[in-house]
């Protein structure tokens, strides 16, 4: 399995965000994509999860474009995707479902929400609903996680619970596309960024700012 991504460009209107960018991953490697605020690393990481348009370039799986490939990918964004009114056990049973996956107690764990799981989510502390958009992962299946700034509003213990969850990941012949200006602990490569058309107006895109469903 290698992720080949070549000569990436995601533009706003006329104007393009950043440097096209190019990178290869092999099975168990990660990239930490960084770069000032406004350079484009949500608009970036959307547009390879299908949830947006590139303006130029591919990202392909083993040679078909990422987003066709049928479970292939785990998306986490700014928002944290729960359903307010379910228990946090009943939001990581369903995403579980989703996977075929029918013990949820590790996924729990792995975020400290063990003693949480009967409450509903619409409850939750913001770090706390961060923690169960996070635990999603440990029900995933998918080879491919892109993550957005996945450590907004954790805590120094669920910061290095989440390096773990990756690591595990990559160890698992994973890969991992990880948006962040502050530290993950987990062993990637950088990739940065390099803003363009200083000055430019960017514009607001129907299709690149739909809602994540
Ligand atoms: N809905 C929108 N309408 C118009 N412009 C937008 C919209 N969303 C983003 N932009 C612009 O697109 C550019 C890239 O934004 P993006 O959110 O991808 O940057 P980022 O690198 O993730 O930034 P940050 O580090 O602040 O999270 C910015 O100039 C931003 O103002």
């Amino acid at each position: 399995m290698t992720l080949d991504a070549r000569d990436l460009e995601c533009r706003r209107g006329a104007s393009s965000l950043f440097e096209p960018v190019s990178f290869t991953l092999a099975p168990g490697h990660a990239l930490l994509l960084q770069g000032p605020n406004g350079a484009g690393k949500t608009t970036l990481l959307r547009a390879m999860a299908g949830l947006g348009q590139l303006f130029a370039g591919s990202i392909t799986l083993n040679g078909t474009p990422l987003h066709q490939v049928e479970g292939a990918l785990a998306y986490t964004g700014h928002l944290d995707a729960i359903k307010p009114a379910l228990s946090v056990a009943e939001n990581i049973g369903f995403w579980a479902a989703l996977s075929g996956i029918g013990e949820i107690a590790p996924a729990l764990a792995a975020f400290g929400l063990t003693g949480l799981a009967e409450r509903p989510a619409g409850r939750l502390s913001a770090g706390q609903k961060r923690r169960l958009g996070l635990a999603r992962l440990a029900v995933s299946a998918a080879p491919v996680w892109l993550l957005d700034e996945p450590t907004v509003s954790l805590d120094a213990e669920n910061t290095a619970a989440l390096g773990a969850l990756v690591t595990r990941h990559l160890d698992a012949g994973g890969i991992a596309i990880i948006a962040t200006h502050l530290p993950v602990p987990v062993k990637a490569d950088v990739l940065r960024l390099v803003p363009r058309a200083a000055g430019a107006q960017p514009q607001a895109d129907p299709f690149l700012d739909g809602a994540f469903a």
